[in-house]
């Protein structure tokens, strides 16, 4: 079997026993063995520092464009199921791991993940040195890259460096409106918990939350059910008419793929006439984006990004530290929120921004993943935040 190493540029044929292969765009090759599907997928290459959860983060359509490095070296060691999954569709291009795939081991698993990443579509190579992978990309940024499977060894370097060098990059690229459902639905089902399964929607009546779907994690809508809400979910570009005629008693801004600045080209009117509107809204990861391009602020594109579920995020109201999952790769530059805007959480690893509020407005959002999956459960209290003053104000109404 061929060691994973580095080669120069224009290396062109196969190591012995490779088959699976990373062309980055300035032409340096990474071999090492391919698993899960066959082919070959263009994206940016990030790296994820979790060490469980690698179902979830596959899933999670936030990835859609990117190529996943685990820095976590087992990879695959506890299978996989069909609950841990965050989306109905994958959308991460595929991801890249230090040891071979090896049998499962945990109660829960039904499969290797080797072979579900085979039937969800998706590319994986092992065999590769992943710590270098991820030193290059905190020194040199994210790059973009080609991931390749060929079981027969062979590949066309040239075809693949073409590919990765004609890839526009994820900045100024739109990738909610690939990954949005197309049908309005209920979300019923809450969150997992062990002996029972998801649990069920609640009864009765609940304040009613319309969720723009711009690539939505499912725990974040079960964790929406947890505290207390009725939901129904719209595709992206839904327009604020037909959100209002829902009647909501507040509005979820989602999570999700590519660069807010192109999806702020539909989705800022709209928030900000639900804002105009009076409605109380909440914005996870590319949803807090959005809700800041939408009072005015900016959003900057970062070196390496933010992608883990160890993150330490100070809480400004208690001097809190909440540990936080991550997966984002623009940032909300805070110097341009607006006047009237109160910056609520900061990254402690590099003091972006990492929640504000508009009181005034009723709306706040959190750069962070707070239904975590993975990650902590430290930020869970967010949902209830959001979820009572809706009530409150269904009582007072
Ligand atoms: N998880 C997310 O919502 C990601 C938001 C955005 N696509 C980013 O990379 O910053």
């Amino acid at each position: 079997m061929a060691k994973a190493t580095p080669t120069g540029p224009g290396t062109g044929s196969a190591p012995q026993g490779a088959t699976g292969a990373l062309v980055l765009a300035d032409g340096s090759i990474l071999w090492g063995r391919g698993f899960g599907a066959t082919g070959a997928g263009v994206g940016e290459v990030c790296f994820n520092t979790a060490m469980t959860g690698y179902q979830e983060i596959m899933t999670d359509p936030s990835y859609a464009g990117q190529i996943i490095t685990f820095t976590f070296p087992h990879i695959g060691n506890v299978g996989a199921n069909a609950e841990d999954v965050e989306a109905d569709k994958p959308r991460a291009v595929g991801c890249i791991v230090r040891q071979d795939v090896t049998e499962p081991s945990n109660f829960r698993s039904t499969e290797r993940f080797d072979a579900w990443l085979a039937a969800q579509g998706q590319i994986g190579i092992s065999g590769i040195d992943t710590r270098a992978l991820t030193r290059r990309i905190r020194l040199a940024g994210a790059p973009n890259a080609v991931i390749a499977h060929a079981p027969d060894g062979r590949f066309d370097i040239d075809e693949l460096l073409a590919m990765a060098r004609s890839w526009p990059g994820l900045e100024g690229m739109d990738l909610a409106k690939d990954v949005t459902r197309d049908e309005q639905g209920d979300w019923t089902g809450g969150i997992w918990t062990l002996g029972h399964g998801y649990g069920a929607a609640g009864e009765g009546e609940r304040p009613h939350v319309v969720a723009i779907d711009y690539g939505a994690k499912h725990n974040i809508f079960r964790n929406l059910v947890r505290a207390g809400a009725r939901v129904t979910v719209v595709p992206a570009k839904t327009s604020a008419e037909a959100i209002l005629a829902l009647k909501p008693a507040g509005i979820f801004l989602s999570n999700g793929p590519g660069d807010p600045a192109a999806t702020g080209d539909y989705a800022v009117p709209v928030i900000r006439a639900l804002m105009d509107a009076g409605l109380p809204i909440f914005g996870i990861c590319l949803g807090h984006q959005l809700l800041a391009l939408a009072v005015g602020a900016k959003t900057i594109k970062m070196h390496q990004g933010h992608r883990g579920a160890n993150h330490p995020v100070k809480r400004h109201a208690d001097a809190v530290v909440e540990i936080t999952s991550m997966n984002h790769g623009f940032a909300v530059d805070a110097a341009t929120l607006p006047e009237g805007a109160v910056v609520t959480h900061t990254s402690l690893f590099d003091g972006s921004n990492c929640g504000f509020e508009m009181p005034a407005k009723r709306a706040f959002s959190v750069q962070y993943h707070p239904e975590a999956s993975p990650g902590p459960q430290d930020s869970f209290y967010l949902f209830e935040k959001f979820v009572s003053n809706l009530s409150n104000q269904n009582a007072e109404g």
